[in-house]
C-alpha cells in the first residue's frame, strides 16, 4: 500500500507510543497523520514533540477524520473510551485494540462500528522485536486488513489465529512474557552480585548468557531439553543446580504464573478492576 490513512491513537502510553515509534519508522512519512490523544497535557506534549505528530486531549476529534483507529488505553478506562466514541468512528475505519482481554464484541457493540482487529503485541515491539497475535471481525475487508497489517510489522513478528479466545492465552504467555523474563535476568544478576561479582560484569554475563542461549535454540531448533542436556555434565555444577530449581517447583511456578496471567486476563474483560482469586 502506498498510502497510509490519518491514525488515531487513543491512550498515547507505552504501547500507544511504541506504535507511533513503530509507524513512523516503518514508511509513515507524515507525522501529522498521527493523531494522539490523552487526557495528559504533558504527556500529549511530550509524544507530540518527541515524534512531530497531532497531540490532543479530545478523542472524538482524534478519530474524525481517521482511517485506523488504535486503541490503547488500560483495560479499566475502555468503557469510558468507548462511551465517548459511540458512533463516532467513520464508516470505513479500522479498529485496531491491543486491550488486554476486552473483546472484539465488546468493542464493536461500544463503538457502533463493524470493523474491529484485536491485537495483543508485547513491550520489544518498541524496537521492532515483539510478537503480536491477531485476530479480527468477519466485518474487516481486503484493505482493512492491510492497514491492519501495517500497524503489525511497525511491531515485529505476527500471529494471525481465527479464534479469538487465543487472545487471552497470548496476553498471559508473550504479552507479559517479557515480565518474566526480565524478573528472571534480574534473579540471575542478583545471584551473581551474591557471589562477588560487580553488577556491570554480573548483567554482562547474564544478559549474553540468554541472548546467546536464544540464538543457539534459533539456530539448532533442537528440543530446549536437549540443550539443557548437553549443558548438564554428570555430577557437575549445572546438575547441582538444575536438582534445586526443580526441587523449588520452578517449572509449576512458571507455568501456575501463566494460568493467573491468563485468568486475571479473561477477569479484565469481564471489567473486574483489582481482585486476588481466591485460590491464590
Ligand atoms: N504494557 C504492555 O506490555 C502491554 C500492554 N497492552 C495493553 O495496552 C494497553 C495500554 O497499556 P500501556 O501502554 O502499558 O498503558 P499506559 O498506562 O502506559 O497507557 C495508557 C494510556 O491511555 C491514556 N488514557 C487514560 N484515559 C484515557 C482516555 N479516556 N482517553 C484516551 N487516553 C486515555 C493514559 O493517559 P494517563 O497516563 O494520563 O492516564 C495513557 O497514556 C492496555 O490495555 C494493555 O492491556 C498490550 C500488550 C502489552
Ligand atoms: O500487564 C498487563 O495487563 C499488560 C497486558 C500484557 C502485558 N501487559
Amino acid at each position: 500500500m502506498n498510502e497510509y490513512p490519518n491514525i488515531a491513537v487513543i491512550g498515547p502510553g507505552a504501547m500507544g507510543e511504541a506504535i507511533i515509534a513503530g509507524l513512523l519508522r516503518n514508511g509513515l512519512k507524515t507525522p501529522k497523520q498521527i493523531y494522539a490523544s490523552g487526557p495528559l497535557i504533558d504527556r500529549g506534549k511530550e509524544i507530540g514533540e518527541r515524534y512531530g505528530v497531532h497531540s490532543i486531549h479530545d478523542n472524538k476529534e482524534a478519530v474524525k477524520s481517521a482511517g485506523v483507529v488504535i486503541l490503547s488505553v488500560k483495560p479499566q478506562t475502555i468503557n469510558q473510551v468507548l462511551a465517548d466514541l459511540h458512533g463516532c468512528i467513520p464508516q470505513d475505519a479500522l479498529v485496531f485494540s491491543i486491550v488486554a482481554g476486552v473483546t472484539i464484541e465488546m468493542i464493536s457493540r461500544g463503538l457502533a462500528h463493524d470493523a474491529v482487529v484485536r491485537a495483543m503485541p508485547n513491550t520489544p515491539a518498541q524496537i521492532g522485536e515483539g510478537i503480536t497475535v491477531w485476530t479480527d471481525s468477519a466485518a474487516v475487508n481486503d484493505r482493512q486488513r492491510e492497514l491492519a497489517r501495517m500497524v503489525l510489522s511497525a511491531l515485529g513478528e505476527e500471529v494471525y489465529v481465527d479464534d479469538e479466545s487465543y487472545l487471552d492465552m497470548a496476553t498471559a504467555l508473550s504479552g507479559s512474557g517479557p515480565a518474566y523474563v526480565f524478573l528472571f535476568m534480574e534473579a540471575m544478576i542478583d545471584a551473581g552480585v551474591h557471589l562477588g561479582f560487580s553488577r556491570r560484569i554480573s548483567e554482562e554475563l547474564v544478559m549474553q548468557t540468554i541472548r546467546g542461549s536464544v540464538n543457539y535454540f534459533d539456530k539448532k531448533r533442537h528440543h530446549p531439553a536437549e540443550l539443557r542436556n548437553e549443558v548438564t555434565s554428570p555430577a557437575g555444577t549445572s546438575a547441582a543446580a538444575l536438582y534445586y530449581l526443580e526441587k523449588a517447583g520452578f517449572r509449576t511456578a512458571i507455568s501456575r504464573a501463566v494460568w493467573a496471567a491468563y485468568e486475571r486476563c479473561v477477569e479484565l474483560g469481564k471489567g473486574r478492576n483489582s481482585q486476588m482469586p481466591e485460590n491464590m
